[in-house]
């Protein structure tokens, strides 16, 4: 049997430049990164704008972490699909929409607490 052997750990600074280039790659690949990249900026410096609570701020900084981060795991999931099967097949599909569902479930939950912090703050 071949590779009985543990992995050695990367360093730090490895693993941070491996992750700094799935994101990039990430950010070439998916039109939907680019959108919500935008969309984060744009609340951001509205939430500054109308001064939101700074608990409020750190909610919203969270709930857009958390968007970009599923979005991230959705991109590395239809990758690793694709790498799979290039065929149709219902498993394939499931898996896909699953982690798209993922991401859709946590923007829809991030733009109701958004509407809250808007209305506590503007109301
Ligand atoms: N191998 C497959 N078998 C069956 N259905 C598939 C397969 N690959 C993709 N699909 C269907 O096509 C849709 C789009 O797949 P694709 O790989 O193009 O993702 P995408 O459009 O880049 O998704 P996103 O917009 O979330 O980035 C999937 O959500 C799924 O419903």
């Amino acid at each position: 049997m071949k590779n009985q052997q543990p992995r050695r750990h990367k360093n730090l600074t490895d693993s941070f430049k491996d992750a700094t280039s799935g994101f990039m790659l990430a950010l070439w690949q998916e039109r939907n990164l680019h959108i919500q990249l935008f969309a984060a900026v744009a609340v951001l410096v509205f939430s500054l704008m109308i001064h939101v609570s700074l608990i409020e701020l750190m909610v919203v900084i969270v709930l857009i972490g958390g968007v970009i981060s599923l979005e991230l795991v959705n991109t590395a999931i239809e990758r690793i699909v694709d790498l799979v099967t290039k065929e149709e097949h219902p498993m394939a599909k499931a898996a896909k929409d699953t982690a798209a569902a993922a991401v859709w479930w946590f923007s829809v939950i991030a733009v109701i607490a958004y509407i809250f912090i808007l209305l506590h703050t503007l109301g």
